[in-house]
């Protein structure tokens, strides 16, 4: 039977593997990331569960038998086996070295959708893949909410939908997988153009620069960033728009293109900005998570992808800059602080 793999299954790999197993007719098989977690999940009879938690009135639990493995899949003769689809749901600075031990078996002919938020790993797998061999790439944009409360247990606490399009302007066959996804009742899934899932995640990348590392650096609510001055915002978007505005690649993409004249209003992202905080307000954004966590951030994908492209396009980016200096800070005082209690504790 036809496989489809998922690399990442934590809380958006569990959401999107559990509800497209209900759908899809291909074999699912998650890479997991060495023999220990293997081992763990084996312990846990292979099994995911998933809570669905949107509609309080009535929550329902379901469990899931996955099959998995934590090595290259191999043929009968013990040679790589090709992969023909797969789903990537690791964090963004994770993807490349989850990636690497599976090249062997990637090829220009394997369909890779990857779920995550942020710019800045496709050019980073850019120099991983074979010469030639860059494979038929989709990108997805996933507004639900999902956390783990331990391993491979799933709580889906916020509705959303699931955005997906292509990662190049281009007309490649649509894979069975991405065909199944769409008609998932849970995910909520839509295929749009090259260009309009870029917009979405353009607007979003600005949407997350402002909100995520502000409420990692003042460890806070998202809601709570509306008590607060807007002037921040101002800054983060102005110098945003100002990078992308500049930008060569995005103004060819767009040449002559009025939606990205609206898309980049800087009046009408902040209203959007707002009305995010307003809809999440109980939220505690990823980033704020990961920092409490004393986990790495994304902000690189973010904040720092706005430095980037600022630097390639001669725009000086000192807010983005600042922002992603103080998340990192937090991170590493918060590293600190765990040492010299764990030193206390002794
Ligand atoms: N959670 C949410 O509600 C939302 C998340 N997103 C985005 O989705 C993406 C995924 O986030 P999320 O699911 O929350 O993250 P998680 O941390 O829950 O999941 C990431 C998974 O990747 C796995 N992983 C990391 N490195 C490797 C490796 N080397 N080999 C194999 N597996 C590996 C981790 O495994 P292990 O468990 O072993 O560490 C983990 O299971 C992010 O970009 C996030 O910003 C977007 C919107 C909402
Ligand atoms: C929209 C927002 C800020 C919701 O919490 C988010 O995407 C995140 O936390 O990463």
């Amino acid at each position: 039977m036809a496989k489809l793999y998922f690399l990442g299954a934590g809380s958006i790999g569990g959401l999107v593997a559990t509800q497209i197993s209900n759908v899809t007719k291909l074999d699912i098989v998650l890479l997991l990331r060495n023999e220990r977690r293997l081992n763990k999940y084996l312990n846990n009879n292979s099994k995911f569960t998933y809570e669905n938690l949107t509609n309080l009135r009535n929550p329902t639990k379901e469990e899931y038998h996955l099959r998995a493995i934590s090595h290259i899949p191999k043929d009968h003769g013990g040679l790589p086996e090709h992969i023909d689809n797969l789903i990537i749901t690791t964090k963004c600075h994770q993807t490349v070295e989850a990636l690497e031990p599976y090249i062997s078996c990637i090829s220009e002919k394997t369909n890779i959708l990857l779920i995550q938020n942020g710019f800045g790993v496709e050019s980073k797998l850019k120099k991983i893949w074979p010469q030639n061999k860059v494979p038929n790439m989709f990108q997805g944009v996933i507004s639900h909410g999902v956390f783990k409360d331990r391993f491979w247990n799933v709580k889906h606490v916020g509705n959303g939908d699931l955005k997906i399009g292509r990662l190049a302007n281009e007309d490649t066959e649509v894979p069975q997988f991405i065909q199944d996804l769409l008609v998932s009742p849970v995910l909520n899934a839509e295929l749009l153009s090259f260009k309009d899932l870029l917009k979405i995640r353009l607007e979003k990348l600005i949407v997350n620069c402002c909100i995520n590392p502000l409420t990692a650096i003042y460890d806070c609510l998202n809601g709570e960033l509306l008590q607060l001055s807007h002037r921040q915002f101002h800054r983060v978007i102005n110098e945003s728009v100002r990078c992308l505005t500049a930008d060569k690649e995005l103004n060819k993409i767009f040449v002559n293109d009025a939606a990205f004249a609206q898309l980049m209003d800087r009046e009408r992202l902040l209203k959007t900005v707002l009305k995010v905080c307003e809809l999440t307000k109980r939220n505690s954004s990823s980033m704020r998570e990961d920092v409490r966590q004393v986990h790495q951030t994304e902000v690189d994908f973010l904040n720092g992808y706005i430095s980037d492209v600022g630097k390639k396009n001669k725009v000086f980016t000192p807010h983005n800059d600042i922002l992603s200096e103080m998340v990192k800070n937090r991170v590493l005082l918060n590293y600190k602080r765990e040492e010299s209690g764990a030193r206390l504790v002794q």
